[in-house]
């Protein structure tokens, strides 16, 4: 457990799955984490008996007792939230950015002074202990306080520290990708109904299976490929299956969705930041 004070500004789903993971795995007690939001009060109050964290709508009460802040607003209220905040941060507090698309460089600059940024792109798994988390030192950060960003997130999943340029790309599947893992999932689910087979023993099943798929690839040597191979037989269902998704071209739309997250992010940074073009590759 970690003795730091830990702020949250942004009460959304984001922030809720990490202070529910790092409170789950014991490595911040709720006591020390304090959480702030635009202005929904009754949010506040649900987070606080839930999970029994400090809440506030006052940033000023949250922000002095900070030593790590942690922003988790929408990007685009990133501007109006750092300018509402900055006068009461200093430099002695280290910044972790959740925000997709934001530059750790552009977060320096609407704070305004020399504080550690670190960019995170972490997913809401956390609140279970399993994030793939994606680490960014901005510039100036220590190898202590990089150290204490990669302890948080390690309490709530894998963490991999990365240089930034590449974590809009890792957007797509870090952040953005559980996502596209529960369509997939209702997708099967609603063939439930078209099949007339019980609900709850569907979805049952469905997790089991995608639990069981995951662990066997994590467990081989085998490629996926050769693991579907290995599921197929020749004239049977699964082939009859993956002859439908093959003509829908499913693997190309797959691909074409993760371009389009990577691109998104990148297209934030370029409608919310100021910063030259040539920084943003
Ligand atoms: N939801 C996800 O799976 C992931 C989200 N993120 C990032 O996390 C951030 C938050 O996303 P969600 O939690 O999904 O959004 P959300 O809409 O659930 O929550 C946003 C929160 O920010 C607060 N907020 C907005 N403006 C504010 C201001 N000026 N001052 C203080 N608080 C303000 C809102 O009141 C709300 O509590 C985004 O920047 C997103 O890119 C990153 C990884 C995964
Ligand atoms: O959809 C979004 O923009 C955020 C970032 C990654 C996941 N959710």
């Amino acid at each position: 457990m970690i003795q730091k004070n830990v702020a949250f500004i942004g009460a959304g789903s984001m922030a809720e799955a990490i202070f529910a993971g790092l409170i789950k795995q014991k490595m911040v007690a709720a006591e020390n984490i304090y959480v702030t939001n635009r202005s929904n009060l009754d949010r506040l109050n649900h987070l606080k008996e839930t999970y029994g964290v400090q809440t506030s709508t006052n940033k000023e009460e949250i922000l002095k007792m900070a030593d790590v802040v942690i922003l988790a607003m929408k990007p685009v209220g990133v501007k109006d939230s750092l300018e509402e905040i900055r006068s009461f941060s200093s430099e002695n507090q280290l910044f972790l950015s959740v925000l997709a698309g934001i530059t750790t460089e552009y977060i320096s600059e609407l704070l305004g002074h020399d504080a550690p940024v670190i960019r995170i792109m972490p997913n809401t798994s956390a609140a279970v202990g399993s994030s793939a988390t994606m680490i960014a030192a901005g510039d100036g950060v220590t190898k202590h306080q990089l150290t204490i960003a990669e302890g948080l997130f390690k309490s709530v999943g894998m963490v991999k520290t990365v240089p930034e340029h590449d974590i809009d790309s890792l957007t797509a599947i870090a952040g953005s990708g559980p996502a596209y893992m529960y369509y997939l999932v209702e997708g099967m689910q609603q063939s439930l109904e078209e099949l007339n087979l019980d609900q709850d023993l569907g979805e049952e099943v469905i997790l089991q299976m995608m639990q069981g798929a995951i662990d066997l690839m994590k467990s081989t040597d085998k490629s996926p490929r050769e693991l579907y191979q290995n599921v197929k037989s020749p004239g049977g269902t699964t082939e009859a299956g993956l002859n439908v998704l093959e003509d829908h071209d499913y693997q190309d739309i797959i691909i074409e969705c993760i371009k389009g997250a990577a691109k998104r992010s990148r297209d934030i940074t370029k409608e919310l930041s100021t910063i030259p073009e040539k920084t943003l590759s």
